[in-house]
């Protein structure tokens, strides 16, 4: 119970036994998790949903792979319908023994083998981590090239991770733990994937120098969902984010079935940019609701976002600098991308910038809008937060809220801290919500200023083409399952008068 200045008891407020308040500390929630997800009862009954999350995305990293699915403190299996995402069903986390190419391979696990090519990378890794508990996909092989083929995917995952903590030093890099899970797995090439037929979807993580690959899988009959800039402009592959361009996918599955579905590997499903991936469904948001006519983009993107690829320490450590110009075509994705995916949109810049943080990328977003009348912030915060245009369609993968709108972090001593942060709002939903705050309209120049936090690597990267994997599936099940019938068609938001 606290006690106020004066001596008096206040009256207590239940506190969640995460966070130790009343108000939710990630997303000022009053709200505990109703029924509670577990055995845990009286004043350790009230937990936040957010917090709970926050807690068992920290648990794993530390290489904790049952946090999720029981509660450590009353060993209860963990059953909550809202905690769908980041918690794991009892079944599927019972079932998620691992077979891989080269090893492994006990018990009986039903999900579809996806192969990870690019899988030893910085985001390879990382998804390798998250499918251990993934409810329809497992992994069935880690691709490497010709220097890591054949090798324990131990060795190489941990002799990475500690290449880049030593690089940057522990207090900007945090390295990822193996899994034990994996531990019988061993890196193949893509050989193997294709001779032994197992994998008919992979995951590609590969520079766009090694695309071909790409292209080799696909003449095999094996359907690749890519986050690589390797043929990611040629029109023919689509380039699709599920909640800000649905009609992409389905008319490419809608075109797949006439041609049947095995002969329709040629074509590559990629995402785009990781930038883009967070950007575009903010953009589709406001789209939708005022009507976006120009945007200008400064992007702060973090040191994670080049994969194992070190900056030199005493250039990144301490600074900042432009991207343009550079090896890196990061900006010029992002342009060509926005203008394709949202070709209505008049006008588009993009800066971009590298700075030294391990993951997450800050956007600024500046917007023009078409309708006559401006919207104030809050009628721009409630586009955004309410932005579901997936609403009908269960994917695994699928935020529950595609933008958290973060107010300003309110201390009732201390000054108040600018919001969002990379480091602090990158993992919402396991990464896969993006983070706005900011959100500003009175400017001379534009309608409304706002700043954006992606997780480059998850929503950025192997959730982006994780989440495409999801959505076709789901939308040729749906085809295959009842021909004639077409799946809920996605919605955009509702128009909000200005
Ligand atoms: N990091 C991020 O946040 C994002 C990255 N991307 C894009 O994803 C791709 C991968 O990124 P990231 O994981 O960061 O990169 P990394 O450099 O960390 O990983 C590269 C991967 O490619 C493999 N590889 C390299 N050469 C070959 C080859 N000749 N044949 C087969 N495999 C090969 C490497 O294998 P080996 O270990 O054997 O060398 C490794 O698995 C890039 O195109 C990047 O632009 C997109 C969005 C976000
Ligand atoms: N290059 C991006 C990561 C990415 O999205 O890759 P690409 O631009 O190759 O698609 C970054 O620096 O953060």
């Amino acid at each position: 119970m606290h006690s106020s200045s004066s001596g008096e008891l206040e009256t207590q407020r239940p506190v969640c036994r995460i966070c130790w308040e009343n108000t939710c500390e990630v997303n000022g929630s009053e709200e505990f998790l109703s029924p509670t997800p577990c055995s845990c009862r009286d004043e350790r009954s009230n937990v936040h949903q957010a917090c709970l999350e926050r807690w068992i995305l920290e648990a794993r990293s530390q290489g904790r792979f049952d946090a999720g699915t029981i509660c450590h403190a009353c060993g209860d299996h963990y059953s909550h319908p809202a905690l769908s995402l980041t918690v794991l069903s009892d079944e599927a986390v019972r079932d998620a023994k691992i077979s891989t190419a080269s090893g492994g391979g006990e018990g009986v696990d039903h999900r579809e083998p996806l192969a990870i090519i690019g899988g030893t990378g910085y985001v390879g890794r990382s998804l390798a981590l998250h499918l251990l508990g993934h409810p329809t996909f497992r992994l069935g092989a880690i691709v490497g090239s010709s220097a890591t083929v054949g090798k324990p995917f131990s060795a190489v995952f941990e002799k990475k991770e500690e290449a880049l903590a030593e690089h940057y030093g522990a207090d900007l890099w945090k390295p990822m733990d193996f899994p034990t899970e994996l531990m019988s797995a061993r890196v193949c090439g893509v050989e193997d994937v294709i001779e032994r037929g197992e994998c008919r979807t992979a995951l590609s993580f590969i520079a766009p120098e090694h695309g071909e690959i790409e292209d080799r899988l696909a003449a095999a009959g094996i359907k690749v969902f890519s986050i690589s800039p390797h043929a990611r402009f040629d029109p023919s592959n689509p380039l699709s984010v599920p909640e800000a361009n649905p009609e992409v996918l389905k008319d490419a599955v809608d075109k797949a079935a006439g041609e049947g579905f095995e002969g329709d590997c040629h074509s590559l499903v990629k995402s785009p940019n990781c930038v883009t991936c967070g950007v575009v469904v903010a953009l589709k948001a406001l789209d939708a609701a005022f009507g976006v006519e120009d945007v200008s983009v400064t992007t702060f993107q973090s040191l994670s976002g080049r994969g194992d690829a070190k900056y030199p320490r005493d250039v990144v450590m301490g600074n900042v600098y432009p991207l343009h110009g550079t090896v890196e075509r990061t900006g010029e994705y992002q342009h060509g991308e926005l203008k394709r995916i949202m070709p209505d949109v008049k006008r588009v810049s993009v800066a971009a910038y590298r700075v030294p943080v391990q993951r997450g990328h800050l956007v600024d977003v500046r917007v023009r809008f078409r309708c006559e009348t401006k919207p104030t912030a809050r009628a721009v915060e409630r586009a955004l937060s309410s932005f579901d245009p997936l609403r009908d369609v269960p994917l695994p993968s699928k935020p529950r809220r595609v933008i958290y709108v973060k107010p300003l972090d309110e201390e009732e001593t201390g000054p108040r801290i600018g919001t969002p942060r990379p480091k602090d709002d990158h993992e919402y939903e396991g990464g896969m919500s993006v983070c706005v705050g900011n959100v500003v309209c009175e400017d001379e120049l534009y309608d409304v200023r706002f700043c954006l936090v992606v997780n480059n690597v998850v929503r950025g990267a192997w959730g982006a083409a994780l989440l495409n994997a999801e959505y076709w599936h789901w939308l040729k099940g749906r085809k295959t399952a009842a021909p004639g019938e077409e799946p809920a068609a996605p919605s955009a938001a509702a128009r909000i008068e200005c």
